[in-house]
């Protein structure tokens, strides 16, 4: 109605002013680390406001409701690739839980024991919150190593390892049984996880095997997890995966491989895109995100710089959140993006999309009029 489109016009007015009062702050800020200081706080103030508006309306305050909302109650999902709370797979499943989804976790058997006794002492109590003032509750943590399908495909050396003695099947198929006897179906299943041995050496000196281990663990994974969860998904239920840009452009330093297993996993998520839609009804897509300081990216070595690297070079001048991610991931897994199927999705500030890195010492200022287009902003 005319009223409720009225106060909707002010709401946004104000939420408006009050990120304009935000950047103009950030123009007057002296000296750059301030500027981007004040650039990062201008967005989680833009995620306040939003988050204050869905507040005021489930309250039934001032504010009108939102008409469009990511609602997965009643889905279930499994994230495979949770061991902590710095990774993209948490922040996944912290939107998937706000958005009302039950959920499950595959955790790499090594990292199992240490994952699940910091959940119970309540080390990520914090990082738990969600937006709504709920806690993320993990309805269960199953083991799991996606580079074995089946208990025949496993060495006689990781069966004797210690790290693998306390727990059993954690192979991909029985994993997906287990989560059938317990959960009997899922709808979301979330593949966030990656392994490179040689991701430090350039392409040209990593082994054979290193290499054929970073595409196992990165890539045929997600064709494994597809082959024996799909079967156990709900049709119209949503798949994902977690892709990066190294797969179409040279970034040096991101080696051993995996380039090669980002570009296949991109290659696969439309062929099985086709493969799965037409066979299960189920969708599949994937999102390259930009740098974040999970535990695997620290472990490549340069992350710090990719992160400060974008900052300077892509078109949102700020770092990316890990919640970004995730929220990008509720709406793919949600009916909203019911024809989506087959895509990439980047959530990276707009990285891939530039062809010049603006902070170059050898581009002129007349070509890259980056401070200024700040202040045009602010
Ligand atoms: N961090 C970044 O800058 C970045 C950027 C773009 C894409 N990604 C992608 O995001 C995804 C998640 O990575 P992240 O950066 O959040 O780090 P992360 O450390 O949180 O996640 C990687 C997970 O993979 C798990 N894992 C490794 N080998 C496994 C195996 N054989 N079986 C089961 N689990 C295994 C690890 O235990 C870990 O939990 C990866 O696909 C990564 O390539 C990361």
């Amino acid at each position: 109605s005319p009223t409720v489109e009225k106060v909707g016009t002010r709401a946004m007015v104000s939420e408006f002013r009050g990120v304009r009062e935000l950047s103009m702050a950030a123009a007057i800020a002296p000296g750059i680390g301030m500027l981007r200081c004040c650039q990062v706080k201008q967005s989680k103030a833009l995620k306040a406001v939003s988050g204050v508006r869905a507040m005021a309306s489930s309250n039934g305050g001032a504010l009108p409701p939102s008409g469009l909302p990511i609602d997965l109650r009643g889905k279930r999902a499994f994230i495979a690739g949770v061991a902590d709370d710095q990774g993209f797979g948490w922040a996944i499943a912290k939107a998937l839980s706000a958005a009302g989804a039950e959920i499950l976790v595959g955790t790499w058997v090594p990292a199992l024991n240490i994952f699940e006794s910091s959940l119970r002492r309540g080390k990520f109590d914090e990082s738990r919150r969600l937006p709504n003032g709920g806690l993320l509750e993990i309805a269960k943590v199953y083991p799991l190593d996606a580079v074995f399908d089946t208990p025949d495909d496993v060495p006689e050396d990781i069966k004797n390892n210690k790290r693998y003695a306390g727990s059993e099947a954690w192979t991909v198929k029985e994993c997906a049984e287990a989560v059938k006897a317990d959960f009997g179906t899922i709808d979301i299943l979330v593949h966030s996880l990656a392994n490179g041995p040689e991701v430090t050496k350039p392409l040209l000196e990593t082994s054979r095997n290193g290499y054929l281990a970073a595409v196992s663990a990165s890539t045929y994974s997600y064709i494994s997890l597809l082959k024996y969860f799909a079967p156990i998904m709900n049709p119209g239920g949503s798949s994902l995966s977690l892709t990066y840009v190294a797969s179409e452009q040279i970034i040096p330093g991101y080696g051993g491989g995996m380039s090669s297993a980002k570009a296949a996993l991109e290659s696969d998520t439309r062929v099985l895109a086709f493969e799965v839609g037409r066979k299960y009804g189920i969708r599949v897509n994937t999102i390259s995100a930009g740098p974040l300081r999970s535990r695997a990216a620290k472990a490549i070595g340069f992350i710090d710089d990719m992160i400060n690297y974008s900052c300077a070079n892509a078109p949102l001048q700020k770092e990316l959140d890990a919640d970004d991610v995730g929220n990008a991931a509720a709406f793919l897994a949600s009916p909203l993006a019911s024809s989506v199927t087959g895509t990439l999705l980047y959530v990276d500030n707009g990285l891939h999309a530039m062809g010049l890195a603006v902070d170059s010492p050898t581009v002129c200022k007349e070509a890259a009029p980056a401070s200024e287009l700040s202040n045009v902003a602010a």
